[in-house]
């Protein structure tokens, strides 16, 4: 009697949870090398505590062995803690990193801002949010079709071409002259085969390409380490957080930091901090979907190499009081929308 169930782990505020799964068409279809999408899946949680209401989303993952389905559950499951106080600080103890902590975190980050009067930004002790360069992604195609998008996307400083192995050779070579004078980077999403890999890489850096990400299955990560290259190889399915960064040294040069995988914006940060003491280079990323997933990662992306936030873009519409993009440029959120 008036003992606390053995789940409370937190000693804040009761909070109330609210979960939705949501879908936003994107705009035509979005290809990469393991399929095609046409709409962002994305999930919604709203933590309140009464007058102020915080926001986080996410993006569940096949590849990472994430459903919607799964990700709801793993956050509802959260209930009965966050009424008897769970607050960002133990949030850690109770999910693993990846969508469903992720969507949780950035809520607590939100409402934390809410209820204190101080932005997120301020909160992290980061100068005064600047917009910042982001890549513009253009679908895996036959070279042709993405060198006619390239063309078409060339107000955007910075492309991101998404490859699929066999025939990329064509398509880094068809959109360069497309596109002679834009920065390119490249995804492959583990599509190369080992053999590929040395051929392709020289490829890339004999057509100006400033970076491959993730070339191999995570699986052959062991091979990169004697692959001579020129460019700077990214890791992005091979890096989740920041415990397993260790890993990618001698094999990568960067990492793709991307929320999602991160459980959040807090594990972000470290890993950002992390990345920079083994030296590796620090892209930010993310999944499809809508601003309110980018507007963390804007923190993030402040201190970033490279920065791929383009989620938005490819959706028919986006969320009200969604990020401004210009320029090339993605601005930092207005406080309406996140943090
Ligand atoms: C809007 C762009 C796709 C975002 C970014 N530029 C990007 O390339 N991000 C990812 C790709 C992730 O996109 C995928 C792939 C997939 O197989 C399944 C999904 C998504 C996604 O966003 N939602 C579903 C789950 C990258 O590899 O860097
Ligand atoms: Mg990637």
């Amino acid at each position: 009697m008036g003992s606390e169930p053995a789940e409370c782990i937190g000693d804040g505020k009761p909070l109330t949870l609210s979960v939705r799964v949501q879908h936003w068409p994107i705009r035509g279809n979005f290809t990469i090398a393991r399929g095609s999408k046409t709409e962002a899946v994305v999930v919604l949680a709203e933590l309140s505590d009464g007058s102020a209401t915080g926001r986080g989303e996410c993006v569940p993952y096949a590849r990472y062995g994430e459903s919607v389905d799964g990700v709801v559950a793993a956050i509802e499951s959260l209930r009965p803690e966050l009424d008897c106080g769970l607050d960002r600080s133990r949030l850690a103890e109770r999910l693993p990193p990846g969508a469903a902590r992720n969507a949780v975190d950035c809520a607590f980050w939100d409402l934390e801002a809410k209820q204190t009067g101080r932005t997120v930004a301020e909160r992290v002790g980061l100068a005064p949010l600047r917009p910042v360069p982001t890549a513009y992604t253009i679908s895996l195609g036959e070279p042709a079709v993405m060198a006619a998008q390239a063309r078409e996307a060339s107000a955007h400083p910075l492309l991101k071409l998404k490859l699929g192995g066999d025939g990329d050779a064509d398509r880094m070579r068809a959109v360069r002259d497309a596109v002679p004078d834009t920065r390119l980077i490249v995804d492959a999403n583990e599509a190369w085969a080992p053999h590929q890999v040395q051929s392709l890489l020289a490829m890339a850096a004999k057509t100006g390409i400033e970076l491959v990400e993730q070339p191999l299955p995570a699986d052959n990560d062991a091979l990169l380490a004697d692959v001579a290259h020129d460019i700077p190889i990214c890791a992005d399915e091979s890096a989740h957080d920041s415990l397993l960064l260790e890993q990618l040294v001698g094999r990568y040069d960067a990492v793709n930091i991307k929320l999602d995988k991160a459980g959040g914006l807090t594990e972000a940060l470290r890993m950002s901090d992390r990345a920079r003491s083994h030296e590796l280079k620090i892209m930010v990323g993310c999944m499809v979907a809508t601003s309110l997933a980018m507007a963390p990662a804007i923190l993030v992306a402040q201190t970033a190499d490279w920065i791929d936030l383009d989620g938005p873009l490819l959706l028919a519409r986006d969320r009200d009081n969604g990020l401004a993009f210009a320029n090339g440029d993605v601005y930092p959120p207005s406080p309406k929308l996140w943090g």
